[in-house]
């Protein structure tokens, strides 16, 4: 095979792994059999074995990357990632709401989305391409895991635009990966981990990439951090751009005209999240509109426009 042909055949490879990977870890609906991406991905190996030059590293052949490293080296967010205030009970989330409506009057709506049991992270994309994943660290300087991040297959190593974006969301274990770690680590006599989220966030500070690609990690994308420039004028419209561009956002959101319905959601949840494959503890709750959340504004630490309702502590069964 010349070279021209091989760059058509790797080009190629290319859309074609990075669609079937899509689909089964984005939409988790595969169209074709893992031994055929199996196969597809072994004719790109050897391509790129054979004409080095074709191994970008946008390439899917590259999500276990490279080295053990040393150390992680530091990142500065650009835009620092805020926290959450807490709401315990249903009197918190009607001070919230008062306190909104004092900013804002009457007429705006929330959107209410599942809080991910996990660890914040960023991903940082140049020209549609990844080029950095960090931890959020202290809110200000995080940890660069790109290596680590990009072992999780839900994580596109190319989006669907060629746009300069940083995105934020939570990585996280899901329950079956957990109890199956936890099993071999037992077996190995090793301690096991106390629950998903210390799984994920050790995993993520793992400095060998080959081990965080061994713990079926996976993410949820909820925020563009310089949302203001991509001309959406929502959260939600925010959350359905993410999707547009190839990231997983979680499904089971929504828009809630009032307090009454926020409630609602939560007191749903709160019976619910025994049946969701990956942990939540509790649920965000934030005023959808991009423009009342710029009047309402942020405190040192956190939004004005968001609060996050913490599920009381699981009763422990011994
Ligand atoms: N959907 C969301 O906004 C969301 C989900 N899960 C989480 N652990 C967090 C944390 C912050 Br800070 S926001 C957020």
């Amino acid at each position: 095979m010349d070279l021209h042909a091989a760059e058509m055949r790797v080009k190629e490879l290319h859309q074609l792994l990075n669609q079937y990977n899509y689909e089964y870890h984005v939409l988790d609906n595969p169209s074709v059999p893992d031994a055929e991406y199996d196969s597809l991905l072994k004719e790109l190996q050897k391509l790129e074995e054979s004409f080095p030059y074709l191994k970008t590293s946008d390439s899917p052949s590259q999500r276990v990357g490279g080295d053990i490293l040393e150390a992680f080296q530091k990142v500065q967010h650009k835009i620092s990632m805020l926290s959450l205030g807490n709401a315990f009970n249903e009197e918190d989330l009607r001070d919230f709401d008062r306190k909104v409506r004092q900013a804002v009057g009457d007429r705006f709506s929330y959107v209410c989305e599942l809080k991910i049991d996990g660890l914040a992270v960023s991903l940082r994309y140049e020209d549609g391409m990844l080029v950095q994943g960090a931890t959020r660290g202290d809110g200000t300087t995080g940890e660069d895991i790109t290596a680590n991040l990009k072992t999780i297959r839900s994580i596109p190593l190319r989006i669907s635009e060629p746009l300069s974006i940083e995105v934020r969301g939570e990585a996280f274990m899901p329950k079956r990966s957990f109890e199956s770690l936890n099993k071999a680590k037992v077996e190995r006599e090793e301690e096991p981990f106390a629950n998903p989220r210390n799984a994920a966030a050790g995993s993520l500070r793992q400095l060998d990439p080959k081990i965080a690609a061994s713990r079926n990690l996976d993410i949820y994308l909820y925020a563009i951090a310089d949302v203001g420039q991509t001309g959406v004028t929502s959260h939600s419209e925010g959350l359905d751009l993410l999707e547009s561009l190839g990231f997983k956002a979680n499904k089971e959101r929504k828009n809630c005209e009032n307090i009454d319905e926020v409630i609602q959601f939560v007191e749903d949840w709160v019976e619910k999240r025994a049946e969701l494959p990956y942990e939540i503890d509790g649920i965000v709750i934030k005023v959808d509109s991009l423009q009342q959340q710029e009047e309402l504004g942020t405190t040192a630490k956190s939004p004005r426009w968001a609060i996050a309702y913490k599920f009381p502590a699981e009763e422990v069964v011994t």
